[in-house]
């Protein structure tokens, strides 16, 4: 998927919404319990049930990785019946890979070739060598993570590089390796005040936006310091969507979650002129 493409979905479901799927095998509603994959099957019901107000869907790895072969067949059903069925959403690994070239493009084949994503998430901390090979495919973006959202991201992300912050120097650095339109970065909502400075290095960039909801961000805020001309923005909720209800009636309260933000963004984006 190209970012105009994404942009032009952006803007005709008035919807920057990326619902995360932190699908847990043990938080299931007892009517799934009878599926032959209880995992794929509240995935189905939560992306039938949503896919009108979001243009992304965000599995986290390792929900399925903890399950084993059971979970990555999950995760491989969950991505096929996206690709499938609604092709027009973006696809995001929450994966956080990043290693030596050699190892990170066996990473980039797993997950752009084998499950056929657009997009996964990666660690700049290795440096250059170790993200390139993700960059190296077409049509796919890499989503580096620059600010994290949790407590933590404090101890070295915002350490003093040189003249500025250690998350603002991957920033600027990143624009200096192979296919940089390829790139987009993670930004916690949690940390929204530091978009202003984000968006001063990457003016024009995609930003992922983790951190709405139960992390507690709000999305007023990381849309004033964050959002441009083009939108650049994909602000993710996962559990305030897909646990709306732990109950039988899980898909629809999902609905109705996923619709609250969705309204807040087409007021947003309307009152910006987009
Ligand atoms: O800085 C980061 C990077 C990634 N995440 C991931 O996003 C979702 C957030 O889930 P919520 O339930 O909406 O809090 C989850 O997969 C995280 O691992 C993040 O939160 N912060």
């Amino acid at each position: 998927m190209s970012t105009e493409h994404l942009l032009a979905q952006i803007l005709a479901k008035r919807s920057f919404l990326c619902i995360g799927l932190d699908t847990d095998p043990q938080q299931l509603p007892a009517g799934l319990q009878g599926e032959e994959d209880p995992v794929f099957a509240f995935n189905k019901a939560v992306i039938d049930a949503t896919h009108h107000l979001c243009v992304a869907y965000k599995p986290n790895t390792a929900f399925y990785e903890a399950g084993g072969s059971r979970g990555w067949a999950s995760l491989e059903r969950t991505i096929a019946y996206l690709n499938t069925h609604y092709p027009d959403h973006f696809t995001i690994a929450d994966a956080k890979r990043g290693d030596i070239g050699n190892t990170s493009g066996r990473y980039a084949r797993a997950f752009f070739e084998g499950m056929d994503f657009d997009a996964l998430t990666v660690a700049p901390y290795m440096g250059r060598d170790s993200v390139e090979p993700f960059l190296a495919f077409e049509g796919r973006f890499v989503i580096l993570l620059a600010l994290t959202s949790n407590p933590g991201a404090f101890d070295f992300q915002t350490l003093p590089c040189g003249t500025e912050e250690l998350c603002l120097r991957v920033l600027r650095q990143s624009r200096e390796y192979s296919h940089p339109e390829r790139l987009m970065y993670v930004v916690g909502a949690t940390k929204a005040s530091y978009l202003s400075k984000v968006r001063e290095v990457v003016p024009d960039a995609f930003l992922l936006i983790p951190g709405v909801g139960a992390q507690g961000g709000s999305l007023e805020e990381v849309c004033r310091y964050g959002m441009t001309d083009g939108v650049g923005l994909l602000v993710n909720s996962s559990r305030g969507i897909i646990y709306a209800s732990q109950g039988e009636d899980f898909a629809a309260a999902a609905t109705k979650a996923a619709a609250t933000l969705q309204m807040e963004m087409a007021a947003i984006l309307k009152a910006a002129g987009l």
